[in-house]
C-alpha cells in the first residue's frame, strides 16, 4: 500500500531534484537561486507540478472534446462556457495544496462552483469529472507529487471543487486559480492557460501560467494550429503525441521569469527541467510593434483598441489570442503590448489576471490600468477601482505613449 501523502514527510528531494548535466550548471544555479532564496520555496513548488499536471489533465480532454465528445461541454447562467477541464483542475489543485498545506491554511479563490455538477441531472457530468481527476492524480509522481492512497470519491471532489469558495482579499494569503482560462479557446482546440497566483496581504507574490498550446517557440505558434485540426480530425487521433505547451512562472521581486517544456508520454517532471529564462521584448518603436488582445469582441472594444493602435503609430496587425496566453505572449517577447477595454459594466476578475501580472513584471515588463494603476489584487474576487481598461507593455516607453494614446482618444469613444 502506498504511503498516504502527509506534508511533514515531504523531503526536499521531492521538491527539487537537480539535473547533472554540466551544460546545464549555469541555468541550474540560477534557478536554484530562485527557488531557495525565498520564502515561498514549498509555494512556488507544488504550483509549478500542480500547474504541469492541471495542463496534462486538459489537454487529454481537449483532445477528447476536439474529436467530437461536446456532453464535456455545460454553458453557465452567464451563457459562457465550462467543461469537464475546468472543474477537473479545479478539484485537482485544490487537493494538492490542501495536502500539503492543510485544508485549514488554504484559501482558494477560483472560477468554478459545484451548482451545475451536484444537480441530479448531472451525474454523467460528475463521473466524467471524477474520473478525469482520479485518472490524472494516479499520475501524480510522474510530476513530483504523491498520489492519494485510493481514489477520489463524488464528495472528496465536490467538497475540493466548493473549497475554492474565498473572496480572497488584503490580508493573509490566497490561492487565486482560474482553471481553464479562455474555455472558448479551450472548446475550439486552441489557446487556453491554466492560470495559478498567490496573492499575499493583497499583492501577488507568485504567479504560474500553464499554456498548453502555446509552443516554446514563436515560430511554431501557426503551426500548431493548422496541425491540430487536422491531426484532431484523424482516427485514433495522433495527438497524444503531441510536444508542444509551456508553463511560466515568477516570483514577484525577484528579476526572473522562467519557462518550461510541458511533460509527455512517461517524461519525469526534474528541476530545472530544461527551464530557461524569459524577458520581454526590446522593441520600443511603435511601428515595429505588435499588440495582442482577447479574440472576441464580447470581451474587448476592437474598434477602441484599433484607434488607439493607429493614434500611437503601431502598424502590424493585431495578435488575437484566447486567455492569459497574451500575457505569456508579452512575458516572452512575442508581442509588445497587451489591451483588454471591456463594455463598461463588466468587472474584471483577478483569476483573469494575477498569474500574468507577475509573470510579465518579473520579466520586465509594466502592467497597469488605463490611468497608469498597477491592479490591485487586494479587494476581493474582482479588480475593483480599475481604470477603464488593462494595459500589459513590454517596456516603459510603449507604455507611457499607450496611455497617452487612450487618453487622446477616450473622449471620442462610445465606452
Ligand atoms: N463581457 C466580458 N468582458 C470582458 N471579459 C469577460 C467578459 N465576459 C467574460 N469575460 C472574461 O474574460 C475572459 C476571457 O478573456 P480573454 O482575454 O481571454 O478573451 S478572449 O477569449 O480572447 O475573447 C473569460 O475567462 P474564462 O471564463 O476563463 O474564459 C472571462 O473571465
Ligand atoms: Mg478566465
Amino acid at each position: 500500500m502506498r504511503p498516504r501523502l502527509n506534508p511533514t514527510h515531504m523531503t526536499y528531494h521531492h521538491k527539487i531534484l537537480l539535473e547533472t548535466k554540466a551544460s546545464q550548471a549555469c541555468r541550474q544555479n540560477e534557478h536554484k537561486h530562485l527557488m531557495e532564496d525565498d520564502k515561498y520555496v514549498k509555494e512556488f513548488d507544488v504550483a509549478v507540478r500542480a500547474v504541469h499536471m492541471a495542463c496534462s489533465l486538459c489537454q487529454r480532454v481537449q483532445v477528447g472534446l476536439v474529436t467530437d465528445c461536446t456532453d464535456l461541454v455545460k454553458s453557465k447562467d452567464d451563457d459562457s462556457p465550462v467543461t469537464v477541464a475546468d472543474w477537473s483542475v479545479q478539484a485537482t489543485i485544490s487537493w494538492i495544496l490542501s495536502e500539503f498545506f492543510g485544508v485549514q491554511n488554504v484559501s482558494i479563490v477560483a472560477e468554478e462552483d459545484v451548482q451545475t455538477l451536484s444537480k441530479s441531472e448531472s451525474a454523467g457530468l460528475l463521473a466524467a469529472v471524477v474520473k478525469t481527476v482520479n485518472d490524472c492524480l494516479a499520475e501524480a509522481p510522474k510530476f513530483g507529487i504523491p498520489n492519494p492512497e485510493n481514489d477520489l470519491g463524488n464528495s472528496q471532489i465536490l467538497e475540493a471543487i466548493s473549497r475554492c469558495n474565498s473572496k480572497g482579499g488584503s490580508s493573509g494569503r490566497h490561492w487565486v486559480l482560474d482553471p481553464v482560462d479562455g474555455t472558448l479557446g479551450f472548446v475550439r482546440g486552441d489557446q487556453y492557460a491554466v492560470a495559478l497566483a498567490l496573492i499575499e496581504d493583497g499583492k501577488a507574490v507568485l504567479g504560474v501560467l500553464g499554456c498548453p498550446n502555446y509552443p516554446m517557440k514563436k515560430e511554431w505558434l501557426n503551426y500548431h494550429h493548422q496541425c491540430y485540426q487536422t491531426l484532431s480530425k484523424s482516427s485514433p487521433s495522433p495527438l497524444g503525441i503531441w510536444k508542444e505547451g509551456c508553463v511560466m512562472y515568477a516570483r514577484k521581486g525577484s528579476g526572473k521569469a522562467w519557462m518550461q517544456p510541458l511533460m509527455h508520454g512517461n517524461e519525469k517532471l526534474e528541476w530545472p527541467n530544461s527551464a530557461q529564462l524569459i524577458q520581454v521584448s526590446s522593441i520600443d518603436d511603435p511601428s515595429l510593434a505588435t499588440f495582442c488582445e482577447p479574440v472576441e469582441k464580447a470581451n474587448t472594444n476592437h474598434s477602441f483598441t484599433t484607434g488607439v493602435a493607429h493614434n500611437m503609430g503601431l502598424r502590424k496587425r493585431p495578435l488575437r489570442v484566447y486567455s492569459m496566453v497574451k500575457y505569456a505572449a508579452i512575458a516572452r517577447g512575442d508581442a509588445e503590448i497587451f489591451m483588454k477595454f471591456s463594455t463598461s459594466g463588466y468587472k474584471e476578475k483577478i483569476w483573469d489576471h494575477a498569474a500574468g501580472v507577475v509573470i510579465v513584471e518579473e520579466a520586465g515588463g509594466v502592467v497597469t490600468d488605463a490611468g497608469g494603476r498597477p491592479l490591485d489584487f487586494s479587494r476581493g474576487v474582482y479588480l475593483e477601482g480599475l481604470d477603464r481598461g488593462i494595459i500589459a507593455c513590454s517596456g516603459a516607453t510603449l507604455h507611457e505613449k499607450i496611455i497617452g494614446a487612450v487618453y487622446a482618444s477616450w473622449d471620442s469613444s462610445n465606452l
